[in-house]
Formats: C-alpha cells, sequence, structure tokens
C-alpha cells in the first residue's frame, strides 16, 4: 500500500466552536507537512483528526499506510526497562527489527536499562520518538515532537525525518518551535473570524 494524507475541506469543532474550516492539502510518499500557528489554534486537534481520533465535522480525510501518532505521553510502561518498554511496542507493531534503529537514532542505548519512570523529560520525549520510529509506520503523526529537547535532540528528531521520508514515508508535524524539515507543505492556521 502507497502511503498517503490527504485532507479535503475539513472543518473542526472543539466545543461547539469552529477551531478551523475549508483546511485541505496533500502528503504524499517522501513528502511532510508542518502545522504551526498560535497556542488554542487547533493544531493538536487537526493531528488528532489526522490520526482517526476525532471525526472532522465537514470535509473528508483520505488516509492509506500505518499511522503511528506521538501525543503528549510516550505511552510507555514505567516499570519497564526502556529497551523492554520499546521492545514490547515494536512487538505489537510486528516490527521488533527496528528496536536498535530506533534507540540508535535517539541514542538511547546508553540509558536502555533504565526504567521509564526515571528518565528525563527530554530523554523520555526521545523514547516516544523512538517508539514511532520502532513503529515502522507509514505516516508519522507528531504533536509538538520538540518539546522538553535539547539541541542536540531536535537534530536527532530532524535526521529520522530525513531517513523516513527518504524511505517514502510521511510525516505530519505540529510544532511552535522551529524544526528544520526541508520543503515541507506549511500549513499554516490562524484564528477563524
Ligand atoms: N476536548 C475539548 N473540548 C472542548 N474544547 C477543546 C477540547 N480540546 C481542545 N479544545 C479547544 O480547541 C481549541 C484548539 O485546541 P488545540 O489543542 O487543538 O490547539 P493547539 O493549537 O494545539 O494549542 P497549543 O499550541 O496550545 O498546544 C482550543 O481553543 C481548545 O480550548
Amino acid at each position: 500500500m502507497t502511503a498517503a494524507l490527504a485532507f479535503d475541506g475539513v472543518a473542526c469543532m472543539r466545543g461547539g466552536r469552529t477551531v478551523f474550516a475549508n483546511l485541505s492539502f496533500d502528503l504524499n510518499p517522501g513528502d511532510a507537512g508542518v502545522v504551526s500557528g498560535p497556542n488554542g489554534v487547533g493544531k493538536s486537534s487537526l493531528v488528532r483528526i489526522a490520526a482517526g481520533l476525532l471525526a472532522p465535522a465537514d470535509g473528508v480525510v483520505h488516509a492509506s499506510g500505518r499511522r503511528a501518532l506521538l501525543g503528549e505521553s510516550s505511552a510507555l510502561d514505567r516499570d519497564l526497562t526502556l529497551v523492554r518498554a520499546l521492545g514490547f511496542w515494536a512487538g505489537i507493531d510486528g516490527r521488533a527489527d527496528m528496536l536498535e534503529e530506533a534507540m540508535a537514532a535517539f541514542d538511547l542505548m546508553p540509558i536502555a536499562a533504565i526504567p521509564v519512570r526515571l528518565l528525563s523529560t527530554g530523554q523520555r520525549r526521545r523514547a516516544g520518538l523512538a517508539r514511532i520510529v520502532a513503529s515502522g509506520a507509514d505516516v508519522w503523526l507528531l504533536d509538538e515532537p520538540a518539546n522538553g529537547l535539547d539541541e542536540s535532540a531536535v537534530a536527532m528528531l530532524e535526521a529520522a525525518i530525513v531517513v523516513h521520508r527518504a524511505r517514502g514515508g510521511i510525516a505530519l508535524v505540529a510544532t511552535h518551535t522551529p524544526i528544520a524539515i526541508q520543503s515541507a507543505r506549511r500549513i499554516a492556521l490562524g484564528p477563524v473570524r
């Protein structure tokens, strides 16, 4: 299956209020989209719609290929060591073969034996990103992936996105901080008038 993600005239309502409307874009293999805009404008909601977790109020979402979502929480078992917690998810996703590459991409090998609950904020974020890589999913949906990351970890994220796109993957990234993503589609949300 070829990966694709397209919004066609999509509207989003939250709490009875229109957050954005008539949004269209399409992402094909190797593409990236960067969703930007001020707080509360609907970036997370857009990512949740793309993930199929929130229904659009209007319009249609076309998605093909496997999707993986990075939200606020990493969903890793706090009591397992990092390598076991990541290995659990890679196994569920049928991609145990990706585990080592994913951990190396975010320099997690040195802390592989540490329980998840003891990780720092940035380490936990890197672990969440490694879970996305290890999923082997075609479409990455990343909500504020740079939160808590230092400069070198942001560079790891940028490099991981390059590799993913080179393999024909798609990345949709909602961010309020700059992340260097070459030739990305800009999806700028603004207040609805
Ligand atoms: N479950 C909900 N019920 C009602 N309103 C909601 C709900 N979730 C979000 N909202 C509202 O929808 C709007 C968009 O929220 P969203 O989290 O998508 O924005 P955002 O652009 O990601 O914000 P931020 O940059 O602060 O993370 C906000 O006004 C928010 O208050």
